[in-house]
This record gives structure tokens, sequence and C-alpha cells, in this order.
């Protein structure tokens, strides 16, 4: 679709570029009247101006080329990367979110291998928050024993009972960041526990889904036992016909970190070249709008 690009806006904000490598790129948020906040993807370039560096920032002249109607009171924020500041930016995103959350638990949901596990941790140590792994419970509920084996001893609706016992506990707590079993998207019940908090989907390509289970085995993943073939091939087949199953039951979590777009957006050829951290920070970020949004529509 042609851009409608309206008039120019000459706005001076200050980014530190004392360890940007690579020309900033980021997104224009123009904070409108309560009624019309959105994310407004423009075109941004900043000219540095050759000035002499003060306390390791640089005033710039950003150009933005969009088009938007009676800008009045405009705020520009940009989201600009320090790849050597991701630490700085995890404290930053996450000190922003907190009282945004106001106690309310986090759930991680997306398909087995999406990193739940591990941007939860993450996202629990920055926000103060106690990590929890639904998967983990529904293990201690029953004596310890593994998923692997529930499956094989009780079968899956079994499984799947239990998880839901799991999450209505987990709904009566606050201060948690909870990393969620894939399926758990798949019965209702679950989602109207879920949303006593803030549910995120990270959404992975196939691909990498697949490499990543392959590197560490289908061994805890009953659902990835049943193929024949390489590691890799095994976990891809059965996790497409998963996905196909499940449909957009992903697609109801409260926000989303699409990590194609977050490797597009990052100036990155391959979503395997995100880092944790990476996506940490852009859930986070998505945490937060879906929060002043909600915040807007509460007071609207
Ligand atoms: N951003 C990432 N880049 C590379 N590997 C990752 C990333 N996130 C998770 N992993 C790896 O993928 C595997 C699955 O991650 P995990 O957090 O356990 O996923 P889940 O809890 O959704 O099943 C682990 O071996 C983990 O180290
Ligand atoms: O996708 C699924 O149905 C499942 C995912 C697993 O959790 P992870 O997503 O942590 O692997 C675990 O709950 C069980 O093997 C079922």
């Amino acid at each position: 679709m042609e851009a409608n690009f309206g008039h120019l806006q000459h706005l001076s904000i200050r980014i530190d570029f004392g360890t940007v490598v690579r020309k900033p790129s980021g997104s224009v948020r123009f904070l409108q009247p309560i009624s019309d906040r959105q994310k407004l993807p423009g075109l941004v370039s900043a000219f540095q101006q050759p000035l002499r560096l003060s306390n390791r920032c640089r005033t710039v002249s950003v150009e933005t080329s969009c088009y938007r109607e009676n800008i009045s009171d405009l705020t520009l924020e940009t989201e600009i990367f320090h790849p050597f500041d991701k630490d700085l930016l995890l404290k930053n995103k996450s000190q922003e979110v907190r009282p945004l959350l106001n106690g309310r638990c986090i759930y991680l949901v997306g398909m087995m291998g999406s990193g739940k596990t591990t941007i939860g941790k993450i996202l629990a140590r920055e926000l103060g928050y106690t990590f929890s792994d639904s998967d983990t419970l529904v293990e201690q509920d029953v004596g310890g024993t593994s998923v692997a084996d529930i499956f094989k001893l009780h079968g899956e609706v079994f499984f799947r009972d239990k998880e839901t016992e799991v999450l209505k506990k987990l709904s009566l707590m606050h201060g948690f960041v909870i990393s969620t079993g894939g399926g758990i998207v798949v019965r209702p019940i679950n989602w109207k526990y879920m949303r006593n908090g803030i549910s995120i989907w990270l959404d992975v390509p196939l691909e990498a889904l697949a490499k990543r289970i392959a590197a560490v085995g289908t061994d805890s993943r009953p659902l990835l036992h049943h193929e024949s073939g390489n590691a890799y091939m095994k976990a891809f087949r059965r996790l497409s016909v998963l996905l196909e199953e499940r449909g957009d039951a992903y697609a109801n979590a409260n926000a989303k970190v699409c990590l194609g777009s977050l490797a597009d957006k990052l100036g990155l050829s391959d979503v395997c070249n995100l880092t944790p951290a990476d996506i940490a920070i852009e859930a986070l970020v998505q945490i937060r709008h879906f929060l002043e949004q909600k915040d807007d529509y509460a007071t609207t």
C-alpha cells in the first residue's frame, strides 16, 4: 500500500550515540491525546549533527515523514536499540512496566521451544517477580512424575485436567511470571484463568522451533515422540501438525512478540540471531503498549 506521507516534522531529540554501532533505527510513537494513542510506523532518519559530545549524548535532528492530522502536543518517543546497553534497556523497560502491572501475573504462551521458560526467567528477574512453570507445578501435583510419564501412565486428558487445576491456583496469585505448557491455549477455561493476568505469545517460526528442540532432544516432550527421521525433521513435522491443530488459539493472548518482525526491526536476517534479552525487551514493550491501551480504554 502506498504510504501517504504528509508534512515533515523536524524534531530535536537527544540520543546516546556513544555505543550505537549501526545506523539507529526504530519506530516513532506519537503520544496523541489519550483517545488516539497509537504506534505510528514512520520513516525515521536521524541526522547526527557533527556536534561536540557532551556526557555521551549528541543532539540530533530527527526527520519523520508520516501523515498525521492536527498533531498537537507532539511528544516523540523513539526506541533506538543500543546493542551494548541491553541490560540498561531491560532495566529501563521493566521499570516502566512494573507500576503499570500493579502486581498482575504475566503468562507466556507459545509452542514448545518458543522460549517461554528462557524469557520468563529474564522477565521475572527484571520485574522482581517470581518465576513459575506450569509443567513443573503439574509434575509436583502428581508426586514428581515427569510430564512424559504422566502422558504415558495417565494420558493427555489427565495431564490437561491437572494443567487447568494448576492454572486455577495461579490465577489467585500476584507477582508471578508463568511459563505455560505449549498446549495450555487449547482449553477455553484456561484463558478465563489467564485473564486475571497479562498473556503474551512468543510467536517463533517453525524452523527455529524445530532447530531448538532438535538441539535439546524430544525426550521431555511426549507429543514429539511418535515420529521417524532425524531430530530436526521429526520435530518440524510434529510441530507443524500441532500448530495447524491449534490454529489461532495463541492469538487470543493480550500481547505478542513476533520474532520475525523483531528481527526485521533490528536489521537481523535470521530470528536465530535474536538474543533472549532482545526478546525480553520487546516483550516488555508489547506488555506496556497493551496496558496503556487497556488503561485508556478503561478511562474513556
Ligand atoms: N532466543 C533464543 N535463542 C536461541 N535459543 C533459545 C532462545 N530462547 C530459547 N532458546 C533455547 O530453546 C530451547 C527451548 O527454550 P525454552 O525456554 O525451554 O522454551 P519453552 O519453555 O517455550 O519450551 C532451550 O534449549 C533454550 O535454551
Ligand atoms: O505443546 C504441548 O501440548 C505441550 C508442551 C509442553 O510444554 P513446553 O511448551 O514447555 O514444551 C508440555 O506442557 C507438554 O509436553 C505438552
